[in-house]
Formats: structure tokens, sequence, C-alpha cells
């Protein structure tokens, strides 16, 4: 079947693509009658403005900007709202369509970057879970590329290629789900299929995990492993994660006989990779290693279609290979499609979602949001790529035709496993991207901390489009940060990232112009604008606070009618996101949670992140990395199940935390015992005048109920260490003695 003829002569095609209810007539009417609010708000604090030399002229100019920039950003925030998109896609026609014989190969690249944050025993679940795909194994290729260069997680890939000989018809045979090992034997309803048969899986698998974490624990690969593969002696002289040589190596290449489980099945290949690394040498974290692994592959087995995992993301789905494929052979129309990008959700979360994270509005909405521009967000992890795509090509129309995705890719005449290993060797050392378009033109752009966005938004720019799916079967799971300091750094990473990409020659108004939608620019600003939404935010958390013990109102008396836009955009604004978060699956308290981590991050987390983009602006200093932490100690996750939060140390972000905490403490105290003082007369007066001063303080004091519990109460080493406390009360004295004596 030529899949040009397909697509013009089938009337059912793979994909159904529905309308959000996101999007409907009640969303547009609140938001004008918001948007209508925001600008009689705005218009309040213009003709309201304290007249020159008044003492209040400052501070309310402090309201009126934040007011914009939060005006502003709500308006950017609309766009992602307009008309959500959903796609469905329909595997059973797809197999109607494309016999075995016929499916596109697929690579699967999983990355890793130390065996210490990431243990190579989570490492090889997430490749086990990605080899056992329900997917035709000859024309499936996973590859590991190994940042840390180290010789465990290539010790654990080995045991992982012998333990895959097992699991997998393991998993054909009784169906199993997930494919992950790990996560398949914690799961209790693995233990209805309590057969002999699984007994010995368990055991098979418990005992290379104690093989390997052994020689971990030990600290190198004991001789006798060693003599048994000859790939070890690339760790023969001692090697480092950060100096190394490049290392390729093919463990399953598909056309030797031994390559077979112990059905005799073939197996997917298995590729480990670790590109070569030395000091002083930029390798540009994981756009470095995805461009190292694109090239690779392309020696290798070349597949049209990539599919790009973390190492903490394992396959929850086993048809998930299948489904994707339906996007991009669903004919003419589907020629143009890039990448279909997966949300991220995990499989360690608590019930009230303690961190904010997965933030289930941006997962279920806003992602649909930019979908329905055609230009759904690359974010990284649980992507399927189109190589051409991701390797640089611009999308022409003419072309389309050329495309055979059904006809398997020019086969390359097979070469011996160690010319390959040494040709690949050559395509991943420091020197091979010297003076390419590598990191520009080709692969994932360099010098951004979220390679991931910043390359979609250049794909999309050469003319493709992209599609966000978000079944309801989880298709993969990763490890969410528990405590606050690793979920805070994870965020500043991330705006950091992002405001970059906004302040470069990448700004979607400027490099998306005419090339993507205005509602889709505006899209990728309300992520790119992080940073900046600090600034209103401290403004916010503290200014209100101290201006309530000066006795300064800065919003107005509750029965002027200036009061309404105020308390309209508050209730309703919330009113509609507790609604839209529950319609998202989230509790109660959950919501409440996320607005705390808005808060914790937005004054913390985003604020350094705009201070250090600022920095790196003027050049003094480079893009970092800081690899998510994906393991904690035994305490630190019995704490996290409680939902308790982790602070546990005296970071500078917990410092400012605790401060607007104590400042709008102080704030409230002395707010409402300065009006009760008053007589009945005076008192309402007061009252009027401050009353929604006083409940905004006394939002931030409920919301920062956790944080005055692990400064006062809390005993256990994850509450907030009594240096905190002293800093804290003596910088919200400080400000208060400053501000107001
Ligand atoms: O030098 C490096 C640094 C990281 N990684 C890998 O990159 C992945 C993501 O790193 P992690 O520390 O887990 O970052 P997260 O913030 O959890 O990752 C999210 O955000 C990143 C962009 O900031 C995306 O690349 C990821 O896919 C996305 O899941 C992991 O598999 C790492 O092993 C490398 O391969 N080399
Ligand atoms: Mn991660």
């Amino acid at each position: 079947m030529r899949e040009g003829e397909n697509g013009e002569t089938t009337p059912c095609t793979l994909v159904e693509t529905k309308e959000g209810r996101h999007s409907g007539g009640a969303y547009r009417a609140f938001a004008a009658t918001v948007m209508a609010s925001i600008v009689v708000i705005w218009a309040y604090r213009a003709t309201g403005m304290p007249s020159a030399g008044h003492p209040g002229r400052w501070t309310w100019m402090g309201m009126f900007i934040s007011e914009i920039i939060f005006g502003v950003y709500w308006i950017l925030s609309q766009s992602v709202r307009w008309r959500t998109t959903f796609n469905f896609p329909y595997k059973h026609l797809l197999l109607q369509r494309y016999n075995d014989h016929q499916l596109p190969n697929v690579d699967v690249f999983v990355c890793t970057a130390d065996p210490t944050i990431e243990p190579p025993v989570l490492v090889i679940n997430t490749v086990l879970s990605a080899m056992a795909y329900d997917y035709p194994t000859e024309k499936l290729a996973i590859y590991l590329s190994d940042d840390g260069g180290s010789e465990f997680t290539f010790y654990a890939l080995i045991e992982a290629s012998n333990f895959a000989k097992h699991w997998l018809p393991f998993c054909r045979k009784f169906m199993v789900e997930p494919r992950s090992p790990e996560a398949y034997f914690s799961l209790n309803s693995a233990l209805h299929h309590r057969s002999q048969e699984w007994i010995d899986m368990k055991k098979l698998f418990d005992e290379m995990k104690e093989r390997i974490n052994s020689v971990v624990e030990m600290g190198r690969v004991p001789k006798e492993i060693r003599d048994q593969n000859k790939g070890f002696s690339e760790w023969d002289n001692g090697i480092t994660k950060q100096n190394h040589q490049s290392i390729v190596k093919i463990i399953f290449d598909g056309n030797n006989l031994d390559d077979v489980d112990i059905h005799g099945g073939v197996l997917p290949k298995l590729v480990y990779m670790a590109r070569e690394k030395r000091p002083n040498h930029p390798h540009h974290f994981k756009a470095g290693a995805m461009n190292a692994l694109i090239r690779v592959s392309s020696e290798i087995t070349n597949a049209p279609f990539i599919l790009n995992l973390d190492c903490d993301m394992y396959s929850n789905n086993p048809d998930t290979i299948k489904e994707s494929l339906c996007f991009f052979l669903d004919g003419k129309r589907s020629h143009d499609i890039a990448f279909v990008q997966f949300p991220q959700y995990f499989d360690n979360i608590t019930k009230n979602m303690l961190y904010g994270i997965p933030d289930l509005v941006i997962n279920e909405i806003e992602l649909a949001g930019m979908d329905g521009y055609g230009t759904a967000l690359y974010c990284g992890t649980g992507c399927f790529h189109r190589r051409e795509a991701l390797s640089g090509k611009k999308y022409v129309e003419d072309l389309n035709g050329s495309i055979h995705l059904d006809v398997p890719t020019e086969k390359k005449v097979p070469k011996p496993v160690n010319e390959l290993e040494e040709a690949c060797k050559l395509l991943v050392d420091c020197n091979f991207e010297n003076g390419s378009q590598w990191g520009r033109e080709m692969g994932l752009v360099y010098g951004c901390a979220v390679e991931d966005i910043v390359t979609g938004l250049t794909i999309q720019c050469r003319g493709w489009r992209s599609l966000y799916y978000n079944p309801k079967k989880r298709a993969f799971l990763g490890l969410a940060p528990i405590s606050l300091d690793v979920a805070l750094v994870q965020y500043k990473r991330w705006c950091e990232g992002m405001f970059q990409i906004f302040l470069s020659n990448y700004c979607p108004f400027i490099h998306g112009h005419g090339k993507i939608k205005f509602g889709a620019q505006m899209g990728y600003c309300v992520y790119l604008l992080w940073a900046p939404l600090s600034i209103p935010m401290l403004y916010y958390a503290t200014v209100p606070a101290l201006c309530l013990l000066k006795g300064i109102p800065l919003f107005p008396e509750v029965t002027s009618l200036w009061a309404i836009p105020f308390a309209y955009v508050f209730v309703i604004k919330n009113c509609w996101s507790v609604a839209e978060a529950i319609t998202c699956g989230c509790t109660l308290k959950a919501w409440w949670n996320l607005q705390r981590m808005l808060l914790f991050r937005r004054t913390t987390a985003f604020f350094f992140a705009l201070i250090d983009t600022v920095i790196k602006q003027l050049g003094f200093s480079q893009t970092k990395f800081a690899v998510t932490a994906k393991v904690a100690a035994e305490d630190v996750s019995k704490r996290y199940e409680q939902e308790i939060i982790e602070f546990g140390s005296s970071d500078i972000m917990y410092s400012m935390i605790a401060t607007f905490a104590m400042l709008n403490l102080f704030g409230l105290l002395l707010g409402i015992k300065n009006v009760a003082a008053l007589n009945l007369e005076l008192f309402f007066k007061c009252l009027n005048k401050f009353i929604l001063q006083i409940i905004l303080c006394g939002l931030i004091v409920l919301i920062n109920l956790p944080t005055y519990e692990a400064l006062f109460i809390r005993k256990d080493k994850g509450r907030l260490p009594s240096s905190v406390l002293f800093k804290s009360v003596t910088s919200a004295l400080l400000a208060f003695i400053i501000y107001v004596l």
C-alpha cells in the first residue's frame, strides 16, 4: 500500500481531533468580564495616583506597575485557553492499514547523566520498558546515552540485556502492564498473576537488582565480570565523568544469532553510548547528548521516528508507539507533523500534590491550548519525533510526496559490529561538531537550559506542525521531586532557560513572526515570562504588609465602587481556577497546595532565575544544568508520603519564604491590633479602608501555615533550621524598621 494513495482514497483517518469544552461561551464571557475589570483597576490606579511629593506616591506606582504586569500576563495566558484541541489516534485502523512488515522502524533514546543521582537500576527499568513495547522487535532499537560515562550503568545495561531475554517473552505471554519490571512487581495487581512463572521472574529480577546494587556499592566492577565482556576495557584507564573518550557498544545488533530471547524471538537492538567528554569542552547537557544519539542512531538504524525518554520515565503503556504512529502515518494531512508530545506524569505523586506537580491545569488545558495552534510545545521526555524534522530539515509542501513512511528507510549494508562501533565513535567525539550546524540549524539547540522548548519553537518556525497527545491511560511515568529545594531548583532552571529564550533571537514574537500564529507566540510567552512575573509577586508579598504596618491603604475602600473590580477579579478568577483544577482531577487541597507552590516559586525560584539570566546576558556566567535528584533518603520519602513539606536546610530560598511569611504575619497582627484599638466609629472607617489589604495579608498567612509550623513547631529533620528562623525574623524586623519607622 502506498501512503500517498492511501491518505486520499481512505475516508477514515487515523486521528480524530476534537475541540475542548474549556473554550466554550461561558469561558469567553468570563474572560471578557475579567478583562473589563482589569481595565477598571488600571484606570483606578492611573486616576488615583497621589500627587508628586506625596509619601505614598512610589508605593502606589509600584502597585500600578505590578497590576499592569499581572494584567498583561493574564491576557497572555488566555491564548492557551482560547481554543483547546484534543487528538485521538485509532490504533486499530493503523493496524488494518499497515501490517507488521510495513510499520516503520522506531529508535528510542534514553538519556542518563549521573549514576549517583540516577541509579543504574532506575535507568535499566526504563530501558526494559522500552524494549518491551508491543511493536515488531526487529523494527525497534534502544539507545542509552550515558553522560556519566559510568561502568556501573554499562554493567547494568549488560545485565538488563540478559534479563530482557526472559522479560520480553514473559510480558508478551501475560500481557504484562506496565512493562518496567520495578513498577510491575511493586503493583499489587501483579499479585493476581502469581503463577510459578511470575515467582521465577520476580526472583530473576530481584537477583539482578541485587547484583547491580552490590557492584555499585562496592565502587568497582569486579574482575570476573569485567572478563566476561570486553566492553569493560574502555574503563581500564580510570576514566571520569568529565574526562573520557567516546564509547559506543552495540549490545544487540539484530544480526547475531545468539541475540534472541529464551524462545528464539528476535530482540530489539540495544546500544550503549557515552560521547567523548573533556574538561573545558562544552558538552551542552541533554541537547548535546540527544544530538550525539541522533548521529549514532543514523549510522546504525536510522529509523524515521524517534522516541525520547528521560531515564526515570518508563513506558506505562505498551501500545504507545503504535498510537503515536497514527499521527505520523495518517496520509497526506500528517506529512507536516514534526513531533508528538505527551504530558509528563509521575508515579510517585501523593493525593494532594504537595509540590504542585504535575500541574494538571497545564497538562490538561494549557498544552492542549497550544495544540489548537498546531504548535504543541516540545517538553523533553515523552516526545516522538520525525527524524527529518529533528535533524534540521525544513518542511516544504511539494516535497511531501517523497516521504515514504511505509517503505522501510534505505537499509544500510550491515557492517560488522566493531566496524560500526568505530565509525560511531568518530561521530560523538568532542571535535565532530566543530564548524558544523549542530546545535543551531541541526538537532537540538544549544546554549539554553530548556533545550526542548527552544528546539520545538525552531522546528515549528521551519514550517512543521506539532501535536499534543494526552491519553487517559498514562503513556509514561517518571519521578517527581519529593523535597521543596529540588522542586524549586528544577523550576529555577526551567524559568531561567525560558526567559533566556525570550531575550534571545529566538523570542517567539521575532523568530516566530509570520511563521507561527500570533496566539501561539503569546502562548509561548506564558512560560517564557515566568521570571519577570516574580517582580509583581514579590511586591504583593511584601509591600501591602508593610503598608498595613505603616497605616497606608493601598486598595479602595470596600464601600466604594472601585472595590468592585478588585473583588470581582479576585473572587471570580480563583473560583474559575478552582473549577478548572477540579475538572482536571485535582482535589481542593491539591489546588490550595498549588497556590502555595505558585507563591513560593514566583517569589524565590523565578526571582533568582531573573537575576541569573540578567547576569548571564551580561556575559558573566554560562548556562548550567542541575540534574534533578531522583532518589532521596528514607525519612524524606516518609514525610513526603505524609504530605509534609520537606525544607530541611538553610537554603537562601527558604530564608526568603520565611521572611515573607513573617512579614505578613506581623502586618496582619499589628494591622488588626491597630484597627481593633479604635472606637467604634473609627473602627469601621478604618476597616473600610484596610479590609482588602488585611484579607490579602491574611491569605498569605493562611497559605503559609506549613511554613510557621516548620519554623516553630516541627522537630523532624525536614523542619526549617533555627538559622532560618533567626534570619527571617531579623530581616522582617529590619524591613519594618527601615520602611515604617
Ligand atoms: O548533562 C546532562 C544533563 C541531563 N541529562 C539528562 O536529561 C534528562 C533530564 O534531566 P532532569 O535533571 O531529569 O531534568 P528535568 O527538569 O526533570 O527534565 C525536564 O526538563 C528538561 C529541560 O530542562 C528536559 O530536557 C527533560 O526532558 C524534562 O523532563 C535526564 O534524563 C538526564 O539524565 C543528560 O543526558 N545530560
Ligand atoms: Mn526529570
